[in-house]
């Protein structure tokens, strides 16, 4: 698991992290670590780095201060650097000495626009953790005219570092080199980071339990089930899939055959689709309906099975049974319209809710806003379930408080039919005896894995997803090696 951090909490560790080092050595180290990234995409973008023309956009905190220190150990190596200084007299006063005594530029505001369009790569030291809100106005312009690719400082200036959220003018980086830890902006706002760096200040022995959490591809594989030789199709767990319409079997097709793709347990499918899922999977023991669907270790309910009095009726059985649930989309719906249904279900189920924004807004009277990490939290709180928000950031929260952030591989997952795909990733998982956020995260991974695999046979579709899913699952594995 890779952790993430707050700015809060980011803050506290520093604090004593600082107390205990001589004064200016973590600016020493974080700059250290930066310059390099820099001479890095240079050399990646030019073919060298002496002679190279770096210009340095520099704000009034310690972010401006890790860039000018950059931009010392650049004229080092030979790089042109001029820095762009928003508010002179504010500039760290130490770094500014250095790059003046080593070489470095110092150009107005009035006089930058020829700087920057003459630039290889621009520094963004304009703001960093201690910033919120879009870049003010001075600032924005001088964005504006950046055509060269940007190393953000820490974080994109503009970009909520605890959010990711983007409410006007901002940085947008091709790689963002952070300090210490990662933070929430980092796995939140991916088009914004760009390729992210991490340079390690010492920083980690004084940071508690992380906020977030990221699977790697590691952490999946070995929680994914993989059958050793003492499992036969039960042990491995039996899902249950209450999906589709005899006239939309669509959603019951997709759920199902992800369901079949994911695990080696056994899959059942209960609806008015049976015949369409028999014909498509034939490993599937289809029925028309839930009541005698026979035994499931965990169920999948509602991807097209309607909002009206049958589909609740189907979901009130289902919570009933005493095995963990994924209620996923017209199932979100009613438990929105009729909570009362919850009703059925024991306080030791587990459920898995896996709403997009619009899902979310029945689910809570509010749309999830900028903050999607609380969102996620109120609505795991309110409904004691696991909530999958799903979003550009798939964000999972657990009532206990615990919460993954799943940064997508592109963005064409927005596709009809995706989330049927991965509410049977889910269900499978929770049969397979997954503990339920676990569950979530590791199919939200999985989900988006086969996703850019699919996407390389462009255009794709929902059943290129479910094709790719043992190719995502032998990557992960061989990954994990
Ligand atoms: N504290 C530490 O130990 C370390 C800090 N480091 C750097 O220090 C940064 C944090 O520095 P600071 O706390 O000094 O603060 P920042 O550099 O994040 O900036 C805060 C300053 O920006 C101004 N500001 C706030 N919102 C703004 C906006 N929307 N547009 C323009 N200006 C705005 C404020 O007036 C304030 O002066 C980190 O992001 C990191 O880059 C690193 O050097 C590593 C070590
Ligand atoms: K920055």
């Amino acid at each position: 698991m890779q952790g993430i951090w707050t700015t809060q909490r980011i803050r506290a560790a520093e604090d004593l992290l600082l107390a205990r080092t001589p004064d200016g050595e973590l600016m020493r180290r974080a700059s250290f670590g930066l310059a390099a990234q820099i001479a890095g995409l240079l050399a990646e973008e030019t073919g060298g780095v002496s002679g190279r023309r770096v210009v340095l956009l520099v704000g009034s905190g310690n972010n401006g201060g890790d860039a000018l220190w950059a931009g010392v150990f650049l004229r080092r190596r030979g790089v042109a650097v001029a820095a762009v200084l928003l508010n002179p007299e504010k500039a760290h006063p130490a770094g500014l000495a250095a790059l003046r005594r080593s070489g470095g530029l110092v150009v107005s505001v009035v006089d930058s626009p020829q700087w920057i369009a003459r630039a290889d790569v621009v520094v963004d030291g304009i703001v960093g953790i201690s910033a919120r809100g879009p870049l003010r106005p001075e600032a924005a312009k001088l964005v504006a005219q950046v055509e060269a690719p940007v190393v953000a400082v820490d974080l994109p200036s503009g970009v909520d570092p605890d959010t990711g959220a983007v409410e006007g003018p901002h940085v947008t980086a091709a790689r963002t080199v952070t300090f210490g830890a990662l933070k929430p902006v980092h796995a939140l706002a991916p088009q914004e980071c760009g390729e992210v760096v991490l340079v390690d200040i010492g920083l980690r022995p004084w940071l508690e339990e992380p906020d977030l959490q990221r699977l790697e591809l590691a952490d999946v594989a070995e929680v994914w089930p993989i059958p050793g030789p003492e499992d036969d199709k039960y042990t491995q767990g039996v899902v249950g899939i209450a999906a589709g319409s005899a006239t939309y079997p669509g959603a019951a097709v997709l759920a199902s055959g992800s369901a079949v793709r994911a695990t080696a347990g056994m899959v059942r499918y209960a609806g008015h689709a049976a015949d369409v899922v028999r014909s498509r999977w034939p490993e599937i023991v289809a029925t028309g309906s839930v009541t005698d669907a026979g035994r499931v270790q965990a169920w999948v309910v509602g991807p097209g099975i309607g909002t009206g009095g049958e589909g609740r009726e189907i979901l009130r059985h289902i919570l009933g049974q005493g095995v963990p649930v994924c209620a996923d989309a017209d199932a979100t719906t009613i438990i929105a319209h009729t909570p009362e249904v919850l009703d059925a279900r024991d306080p030791d189920t587990p459920l898995v809710l896996t709403p997009h924004a619009g899902e979310y807004e029945r689910l809570m009277g509010r749309r999830p806003g900028t903050d999607r990490v609380a969102a996620a939290r109120d609505a795991a709180k309110k409904y004691d379930a696991v909530v999958l928000l799903k979003g550009h950031c798939t964000v999972i929260a657990a009532p206990d408080g615990r919460v993954a952030v799943n940064t997508p591989r592109g963005s064409w997952l927005a596709t009809a039919g995706s989330g049927d795909v991965l509410t049977g990733l889910v269900g499978s998982l929770l049969a397979a005896r997954l503990d339920p956020w676990l569950a979530a995260a590791a199919a939200a991974q999985v989900h988006s894995l086969a996703g850019a695999l699919a996407a390389e046979e462009v255009p794709t579709s929902a059943s290129g997803l479910v094709d790719a899913i043992p190719a995502a699952l032998r990557l992960i594995r061989a990954a994990s090696r």
